[in-house]
């Protein structure tokens, strides 16, 4: 599995990753925004949300609203947990809560802040998503799951 640490006594330990993905809503269309990351990261050269991972301290609202600002430029408000994961992928083993947030502005558009991580950022219908898609988000997403009309969950 991901990641290998070790622990004050110096035995090893593995543990998973703890992150959070943001369905961003824009309102006039009923669009979420998607980027295609770059080869060299994980879930290399496929389509996905803004994503990252918790940093100490940091409650999941404000690792999505980090995330969101490092990754697009874009600020976001009323963010809620969605739906936390634990996806196990390509011998890592994510945490992932995915999370849904609108625009703070809904005319700022996105900006690619970190050309060598992502291609770009583009609005898509849920109908009309681009391949390939990062397979646990479309698995997600073919089951059922409605980032629109999916109820937050409380604080965790
Ligand atoms: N980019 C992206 N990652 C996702 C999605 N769904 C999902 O479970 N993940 C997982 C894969 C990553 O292990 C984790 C965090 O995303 P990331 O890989 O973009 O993180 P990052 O490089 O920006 O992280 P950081 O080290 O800068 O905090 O979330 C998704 O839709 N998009």
């Amino acid at each position: 599995m991901s990641t290998s640490k070790l622990r004050a006594g110096g035995s090893e330990i593995e543990q998973p990753e703890v992150g959070v993905a943001v369905f961003i809503i824009n309102n006039d269309d009923n669009k979420i925004l998607i980027g295609r990351r770059r080869s060299l990261y994980v879930a290399a050269n496929t389509y996905g949300l803004p994503a990252g991972h918790l940093e100490l301290g940091e409650s999941y609202e404000e690792c999505a609203a980090r995330e969101v600002k490092e990754e697009t430029g874009l600020d976001i408000k009323n963010i809620e947990l969605l739906s936390p994961n634990n996806i196990y992928y390509d011998a890592m083993h994510l945490n992932v809560t995915y999370m849904r947030a609108h625009l703070s502005d809904p005319n700022q558009a996105p900006q690619n802040i970190e050309p060598d991580k992502c291609e770009g950022w583009e609005w898509y219908d849920l109908n009309n998503l681009p391949e390939p898609m990062f397979e646990p988000l479309r698995e997600m997403l073919q089951g059922g799951f409605d980032p629109f009309t999916s109820p937050a969950i409380g604080r965790m």
